[in-house]
């Protein structure tokens, strides 16, 4: 048996403010350290000891990893960040308000940029701040690459070479990996995992700051469980 753990980094400063943050660097806020902090002890109380941990190159992910392991006091284990972790990019929505976007565009649209599988918002034109292509931190890869939006399918179909090439051989070798990233991508990867239909996988939230454990025989999750019990989101039944 090993374990994964799946954790949502903690409140951010766009979490608070209720803004569409995708691909935006937008940091932790207090409350969003203490839940990192929080899920660390957890994750410590449930007696995990990860050898391997991965995150996405957004801060808000970074550093929920490192206060949970700090936590954990495993700070020394190998680290591996990679964008195809990052939150989906929410095109032309980021950085607006979700109710002032709801009001403008009607509840139903808003539904549709959200929460459908594969239907992206409009794409931030390539001269906004908000275009990946003049982030230093993605100038390693090839600009054809770099999203200018993404649905839910789209994250997916660049969270599952990662899954495939890199976490899950870890995995299979027997060791314990902790990953740290965000609501879309962790729903891509608990689509992968639990084999979740597109028409369902929308209905899961993960919360922040709260680890999910999985234990997984060859790769098949047998129990999932959400760390923090007070606030436990549904989860898929285990394929
Ligand atoms: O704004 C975002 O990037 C995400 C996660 O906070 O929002 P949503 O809940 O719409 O997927």
């Amino acid at each position: 048996m090993t374990r994964l753990v799946l954790t949502r980094h903690g409140q951010s400063q766009w979490n608070l403010e209720n803004r569409f943050t995708g691909w935006h660097d937008v940091d932790l806020t207090e409350e969003g350290e203490a839940q990192a902090r929080k899920g660390g002890q957890l994750m410590r109380a449930a007696g995990f000891e990860p050898h391997f941990a991965y995150t996405s190159l957004l801060k808000r992910a970074i550093r929920t990893l490192w206060l949970g392991l700090e936590e954990l006091d495993r700070v020394w284990i190998p680290v591996e960040k990679d964008w195809q972790l990052n939150e989906r990019h929410y095109g032309a929505l980021t950085g607006l308000n979700k109710a002032e976007t709801a009001a403008r565009h009607g509840e139903d649209q808003v539904l549709i940029w959200r929460r459908s599988y594969d239907v992206p918002p409009p794409g931030v034109p390539e001269d906004s701040p908000f275009h990946p292509v003049h982030d230093a931190r993605y100038s390693h890869l090839d600009p054809a690459q770099l999203p200018a939006t993404e649905s839910l399918k789209l994250t997916l179909d660049r969270v599952r070479p990662y899954w495939e090439t890199t976490i899950a051989p870890r995995l299979q070798d027997g060791t314990d990996v902790l990953v740290s990233a965000h609501g879309n991508s962790l729903r891509a990867l608990l689509k992968l995992l639990f084999e979740v239909s597109d028409e369902a996988i929308t209905g899961f939230e993960f919360p922040t700051g709260n680890p999910l454990l999985i234990e997984l025989d060859d790769l098949r999750p047998t129990r999932a469980e959400y760390l923090d019990h007070s606030r436990a989101r549904d989860l898929p039944p285990c394929p």
